[in-house]
């Protein structure tokens, strides 16, 4: 069986172009989209991934600040800072940064931020609209994973999609979207008994649980599409997804990698929402 890996900076890359034409077209009429993000507190991981927000952005032309707040800083502080964004005619895209600090409401924060700047598609009235078919800002990574199976032609109507994983960010929605398709959608999570019955049915997995090749070629059919959205950071400092990837070469279909895989959809996905905000809003 020959295994073809799906690359996400490959697709990143494409669709990027395009967005440069949307944001030469908007410039023109005197619109500079403009994305802010909000990061709380010192991990590690989100100040890179913030980083590399801030970084594409700019590569493309749209305008990003970064708003960095000390790890105490109260709910009601944060919710402050929303709303001047919330009213500021020059942002088009407020994003905060996951995850919070436990003192603060996730929930709270999220619902604060407007619908028509919620580029992160994490507010309930996004939500609710993409459950129920429309159009909506969809979550950056469920969005750029649909994007990449397209782009590699994988037909999903009628597939047997398996996700693993049921968090608000990638797994509820990516089994929305997939429906929306016409799959046949399982969701799998932690309190799953016999994961791996479910697993090896699947035409298509999706692996979004965050534990180190969790999933191993005895889990996965012969000939499957394999979407990994793990990013584990070992302490060699070398980043690993949710799927032993070398067992899957030659026994699966497709696969994303890890780097390289779903990570630069995620962001690509983010700078397409940030210019659709910047169209609907000027
Ligand atoms: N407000 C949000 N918070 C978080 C989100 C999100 O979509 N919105 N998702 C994750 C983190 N994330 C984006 O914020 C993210 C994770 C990973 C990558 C990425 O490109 N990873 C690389 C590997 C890492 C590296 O090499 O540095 C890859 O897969 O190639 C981008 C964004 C949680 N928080």
């Amino acid at each position: 069986m020959s295994t073809t890996i799906m690359y996400g900076n490959t697709v990143a890359d494409y669709i990027r172009s395009n967005l440069t034409e949307d944001i030469r077209s908007l410039k023109e009429q005197g619109v500079i989209p403009k994305l802010t993000v909000i990061i709380i507190g010192d991990n590690p991981a989100s100040k890179t991934y913030v980083r590399i927000k801030k970084k594409a952005a700019e590569k493309i032309g749209i305008t990003s600040d970064v708003i960095e707040l000390p790890v105490n800083t109260s709910e009601q502080q944060l919710l402050n800072h929303i709303e001047t964004l919330n009213e500021d005619s020059s942002t088009h895209g407020t994003l905060i940064q996951l995850p919070l600090p436990d003192h603060i409401n996730e929930k709270r924060v999220l619902d604060a931020v407007s619908p028509e700047k919620d580029v992160d598609g994490f507010h309930p009235i996004n939500v609710g609209r993409l459950s129920i078919g429309q159009e909506a800002f969809y979550p950056c990574t469920p969005y750029g994973i649909m994007k990449l199976l397209h782009y590699y032609q994988v037909p999903v109507a009628k597939k047997h999609v398996v996700v693993v994983g049921r968090s608000n960010i990638v797994g509820k929605p990516i089994g929305q979207m997939l429906l929306n398709e016409d799959a046949t959608v399982t969701y799998c999570h932690s309190k799953t008994d016999n994961l791996n019955e479910y697993t090896k049915q699947a035409d298509i997995l999706i692996v979004a649980v965050g534990k180190a090749e969790l999933i191993k070629k005895k889990d996965v059919k012969k000939g499957a599409v394999v979407v990994d959205v793990g990013n584990t950071f070992l302490e060699t400092g070398k980043v690993v997804g949710d799927v032993a990837f070398d067992e899957m070469i030659g026994h699966v279909s497709f696969i994303t990698p890890v780097p390289k895989g779903v990570g630069p959809m995620t962001i690509t996905m983010l700078l397409s929402n940030t210019i659709q905000a910047a169209k609907r809003l000027s």
